[in-house]
């Protein structure tokens, strides 16, 4: 006998469900070696983020960086964890929470919004396995990333790819390259500026610092440089900044080779010897306060800036939870949902149909 085979749609008996993944960098489950040493084994293994062949890097990452990095890294990670654990992970989950709920308010109540860390917790394969178990067949990755860089961005569709190579039935899917430029973005930025100068009052110089990356990506043509100086631009054109009162650096650099100049910390001491006494810094590049910015920018520039003779340093917070960057996240997320807003799911009564056709079939075969 002819064996009778659901059509697709009544295999999954659910209607075309659309799923947003927030996506940031990732962080340690503790702040202790044993919770630093999978997150960095797991990061610095990424060929996206070190470019230097396995042969050469492995024996450094596994008998050198593996065994020094945990514990000095658990140190700095010790001096900013909360009582919601690692601030990365607390603001990026709040975002997503935040996010789904302005969805709903604009009408959008289907929506799924879900959030996940390209290195650790929670992982890439796990969030799109359970946006699947929900019906999601159409899927928008979002990286908390305004400004493109191969390490970050194209970092995260490599997982997502990798990821779907094990799926049999594919979601649609879309992906936000950047936001670099995105003019919600750059609103929420300067606001976040004016609200600090209106409480703090305005500092001499503001120092617009991104996390770096290696020169040599520049020269192979990685737009990230370019995207921070742009986003830096916008941002001091909002603000009316004449060219002397902002300046853009890099921070973060890891291992010898040369990195994207200014670096932040020997800019802010060269600032201080220069006679300015008084810097305003902020971190456009990360949407979230991190470890890169509450450590390293709050307290190590802080004190490398008054230790060379500056008098006032004042770190400006990231966008974190404010209500106009939400609302920016949310623009950036319906612009790149587009027609999948448009094309209705069906309504109750077709999707009952549907089942009952489906269980009829089922019956038969
Ligand atoms: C080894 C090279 C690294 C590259 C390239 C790199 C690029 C890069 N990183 C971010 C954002 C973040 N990085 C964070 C921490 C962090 N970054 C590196 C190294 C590289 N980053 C390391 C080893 C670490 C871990 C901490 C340490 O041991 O120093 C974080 C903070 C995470 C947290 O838990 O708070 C963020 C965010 C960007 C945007 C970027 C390229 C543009
Ligand atoms: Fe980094
Ligand atoms: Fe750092």
């Amino acid at each position: 006998m002819a064996r009778f085979w659901p059509e697709p749609e009544y295999t999954h008996g659910t209607a075309p469900t659309t799923g947003i993944v927030l996506v940031n960098l990732g962080t340690p489950s503790t702040p202790t070696a044993a919770g630093l040493r999978p997150y960095l084994k797991q990061f610095l293994s990424d060929p996206r983020v070190v470019e230097i062949p396995k042969l050469v890097w492995w024996p450094i990452l596994n008998g050198i960086i593996l065994n020094l990095r945990p514990a000095k890294s658990a140190e700095k990670y010790a001096s900013i964890w909360t009582d919601e654990g690692s601030p990365l992970k607390a603001h990026t989950e709040k975002q997503a929470k935040l996010l789904a709920g302005y969805l709903h308010k604009a009408g959008q109540p289907d929506l799924r919004v879900a959030w996940a860390m390209r290195y650790g917790a929670p992982s890439i394969p796990d969030t799109l396995n359970a946006l699947r178990a929900k019906g999601c067949t159409r899927i928008l990755v979002l990286p908390l990333y305004p400004q493109y860089a191969a390490s970050t961005t194209a970092s995260v569709m490599d997982e997502i790819a990798r990821c779907l190579t094990h799926w049999r039935n594919l979601p649609e899917l879309r992906f936000v390259r950047n936001f670099h430029d995105h003019p919600a973005y750059i609103a929420a930025l300067a606001q976040s500026v004016r609200d600090h100068w209106m409480e703090n009052g305005q500092g001499d110089k503001l120092v617009m610092s991104f996390h770096g990356v290696p020169r040599r990506s520049l020269d192979l043509g990685d737009p990230y440089h370019c995207e921070c100086y742009k986003t830096a631009r916008l941002v001091a054109e909002a603000l009316e900044l004449p060219a002397e009162r902002w300046q853009v650096t890099f921070q973060s650099r890891f291992g010898k080779a040369e990195w994207l100049q200014p670096y932040t910390e020997p800019t802010l001491e060269k600032l201080a010897h220069g006679g300015l006494k008084s810097v305003d810094l902020m971190c456009p590049g990360f949407v979230s306060d991190c470890l890169e910015t509450l450590e390293e920018i709050a307290m190590e520039c802080k004190s490398a800036f008054l230790g060379a003779g500056g008098e006032r340093f004042h770190y400006i917070p990231c966008l974190n939870e404010r209500h106009d960057w939400i609302q920016a996240l949310e623009t950036v997320a319906l612009e790149h949902l587009g027609n999948w807003l448009t094309l209705a799911a069906p309504a109750e009564s077709e999707l009952a149909a549907a089942a009952g056709r489906a269980k009829e079939l089922g019956a038969k075969q």
